[in-house]
């Protein structure tokens, strides 16, 4: 039932392999939506096996950033060679130019652009964050002022703090790039608006006149993109050059507005829509690692006498690792809702795009703050190795905590959801029935059910009982954010002012409406499985995913008691339940997952098991193993020992 057990794995993980009782190819189709991108992905991997080229001289761990980029480089422009997409120097030019262009371009611009930017013949990045502003882009300060005479825009960044600052690839690797700017005609300012800008030289790839450009220099993580800065001083380029799908210029100057004013933003909007798979794989990934890193160490006996067991056959270390599995499944049936809306918004439905929004943000917001959690609950579950960067955990984390940042800060996404909660909150209170049918929202327009919370002691516990909590727990807080605003603006405070100091209540609303959201996307997903075996497990992992959700919000259900204590003790049995049925499988499941070795990048996670051998191997090949004694030993270390000994003597 395993394809995963081979001949020299650990003898360890093998065994877990055998207790298998699912098809894990069947689940690893399903995680992955079919079983050809499964052969697909199988086929990359085959590929990058036979051709060294596209490997690492060494562990990527041990190289400075110079190296980093370089190597990244090297193996990028390879992969032009071998496959279509790319690694991190293309990483935006994929995830934001191209995204853009579509998004964007007017169907003459697209024609000009597009094929050049699918067949590499430039690399590009989305620069619209300043040194000064990221998240409030009506203050964006970078101008495209139009010169109707000569049919050009002239870029200008008129202050230091205008500087774009922080878009990936901008530093050394792009050469045409988005540059958001406020476009500026016939005196009037219309805002920020996109324009496709060349900053180097499409054959030197020197940086162009009135352009200085560079990386902002180290980081959190995320070493191999060149996050930079780019200062542009009366930079000309054509009229055409401004992205006119939505918003257009003519030559005389005058200014077309868009059909809706936050079409430009749209690529802000399909990036938060698909790194919600981005998010579920990198949990996936840390997921992997620990659990089969837990299923081979080995520390500490239960019963004296009876041998060390594996540290999974701890409660406490199953507790922190399968819900992130759980959320990991999570994650990905709620970004598939989000990828099919912003497809729809994309095929041309423009009045999609507030939903859109809406729950794009606060998921974004939601998934990015507990895959990162996940990911440091899994490193940490690993102890010492776990802090190793040969468990790859350290650079999982520092990529994917990034994710609360970029793409709209998390309070900001979540804030950005309340605002969509708020405006229904007010149609309820005014008998307003809802305008258009919207799953994510229309629970807010109807009231709790009598009865109260049918949580319960069983073994197949009812998936709508909890979802309707959580949607009590929703609607709950945000009539109460809302009642508040209304309070507050009826004492005569502004409602800007009403707002802010409302925010926290905002956030928690927007935060228990998403995780609604969340639970109730995967209990539909999983209903698409007609493998039995299958479907057992996936019902486990919702099972654990919705009653491990009900603990993190046990006080928002007993605050008004629709729930009671007890089944809050229902709750956490059937948590400590789904883990026990879920232990046997543990291993397979995360097999399912499909990460390869060179995605895991980590000696813990390794498919094979063969963790001790290997980390001695990858310490081994530490440049400072290079020496038995370093170079400058004696000129520090050995001369302060040696001053000390001829001192001791006198
Ligand atoms: C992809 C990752 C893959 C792998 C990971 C590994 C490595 C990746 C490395 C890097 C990551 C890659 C790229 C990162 C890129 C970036 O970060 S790009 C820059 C992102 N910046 C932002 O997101 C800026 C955030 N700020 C905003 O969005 C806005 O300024 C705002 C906060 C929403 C406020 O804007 P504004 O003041 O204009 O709006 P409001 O007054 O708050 O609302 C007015 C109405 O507009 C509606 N609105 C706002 N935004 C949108 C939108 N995007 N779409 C649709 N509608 C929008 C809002 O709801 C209001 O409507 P109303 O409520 O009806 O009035
Ligand atoms: C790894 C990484 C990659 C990036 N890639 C790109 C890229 O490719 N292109 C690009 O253009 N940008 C990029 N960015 C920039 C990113 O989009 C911004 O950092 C982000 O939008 C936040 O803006 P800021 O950093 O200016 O924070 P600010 O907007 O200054 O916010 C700082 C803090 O103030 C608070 N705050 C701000 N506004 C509000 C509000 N209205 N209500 C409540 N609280 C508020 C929040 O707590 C926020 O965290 C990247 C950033 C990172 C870290």
């Amino acid at each position: 039932m395993n394809s995963y057990i081979k001949p020299g794995d650990n003898p360890l993980l093998t065994e877990e392999r055998k207790k298998c009782q699912f098809s894990t190819d069947i689940l690893a189709a399903f995680y992955h939506e079919n079983a050809q991108k499964i052969k697909r992905r199988h086929e990359i991997y085959q590929y990058y096996l036979e051709n060294k080229e596209l490997h690492d001289p060494e562990p990527t761990e041990f190289m400075d950033r110079y190296h980093r980029l370089e190597n990244a480089e090297r193996k990028v422009s390879l992969l032009k060679k071998h496959v279509k997409k790319a690694g991190s120097p293309l990483g935006l030019h994929y995830t934001m130019m191209i995204p853009t262009i579509l998004n964007n371009a007017d169907d003459e611009q697209k024609a000009e652009w597009l094929p050049k930017a699918q067949n590499l013949e430039f690399i590009g990045t989305y620069a619209q964050t300043e040194l000064g502003h990221g998240t409030n882009l009506r203050f964006l300060e970078t101008t495209a002022t139009y010169d109707p005479k000569t049919q050009e825009f002239i870029l200008n960044s008129p202050t230091t703090s205008a500087a774009k600052w922080w878009p990936g690839n901008l530093g050394k690797s792009s050469n045409r790039i988005i540059v958001v700017a406020r476009l500026i005609s016939n005196g009037k300012d219309y805002g920020p608006h996109s324009f496709f800008v060349p900053i180097r030289d499409p054959i030197t790839h020197k940086s162009l006149p009135g352009v200085t450009v560079g990386d902002i220099g180290p980081k959190f993580g995320i070493p191999t993109v060149d996050n930079g800065f780019l200062l542009l001083n009366n930079v000309r380029i054509p009229r055409r050059n401004m992205f006119m799908k939505n918003a257009k210029l003519n030559p005389d100057g005058t200014y077309i507005s868009p059909k809706h004013a936050k079409l430009a933003y749209g690529t802000m909007v399909y990036v938060r829509a698909v790194m919600i798979r981005t998010m579920s794989h990198m949990l996936g990934l840390a997921s992997t690692i620990s659990i089969r890193y837990s299923a081979i160490r080995k520390q500490g006996e239960i019963e004296a006498g009876k041998g060390e067991v594996k540290v999974l056959e701890y409660q406490t270390q199953q507790y922190r690792l399968l819900p992130q599995v759980a959320r990991a499944w999570a994650f990905e049936f709620a970004g598939r809702y989000t990828r099919k809306l912003y497809a729809q918004f994309l095929g041309g439905d423009v009045d999609v795009l507030p939903a859109l929004h809406g729950v794009s943000s606060g998921l974004k917001a939601v998934v990015t703050h507990q895959t990162a959690q996940g990911i440091e609950q899994c490193r940490m579950a690993c102890g010492g190795h776990g802090y190793s960067e040969a468990s790859g955990l350290p650079q999982l984390f520092a990529t994917a905590v990034a994710g609360c940042t970029y793409e709209g800060e998390n309070m900001v996404m979540l804030l950005q959801s309340a605002r969509q909660l708020v405006k229904i909150a007010s149609d309820v209170r005014k008998n307003q029935k809802p305008t258009k049918q919207n799953p994510v929202t229309d629970y807010l327009y109807k009231t709790s059910a009598a009865t109260k919370c049918k949580i319960d002691q069983t073994t197949d516990p009812d998936p709508s009982s909890v979802i309707e909590a959580f949607e009590h727990v929703a609607r709950r807080l945000t009539f109460a954010a809302f009642d508040k605003l209304e309070q507050l603006k009826q004492r005569g405070i502004s409602a800007e002012n009403a707002w802010v100091q409302c925010g926290v209540d905002l956030r928690r609303a927007a935060t228990a409406h998403t995780r609604t959201f969340i639970a109730r996307q995967f209990s539909n997903g999983i209903l698409e499985m007609r493998d039995l075996p299958v479907q057992a497990v996936l019902k486990d992992l919702l099972q654990l995913y919705l009653f491990y959700e009900v603990l993190e919000c046990d006080g928002d259900l007993l605050y008004d008691g629709y729930v009671i204590g007890q089944q809050i003790e229902y709750s956490k049995n059937n948590v400590y339940e789904a883990l026990r049925r879920l232990r046997p499988n543990a291993v397979s499941i995360v097999d399912s997952f499909d990460f390869n070795d060179r995605e895991l990048n980590s000696v813990l996670g390794r498919r094979d098991g063969n963790v001790y051998e290997n980390m001695l191997e990858w310490a081994k090949s530490s440049p400072l193993n290079k020496h038995d004694v370093m170079p400058f030993h004696h000129k520090y270390l050995g001369k302060m020992m040696e001053d000390a000994r001829q001192q001791s003597k006198l």
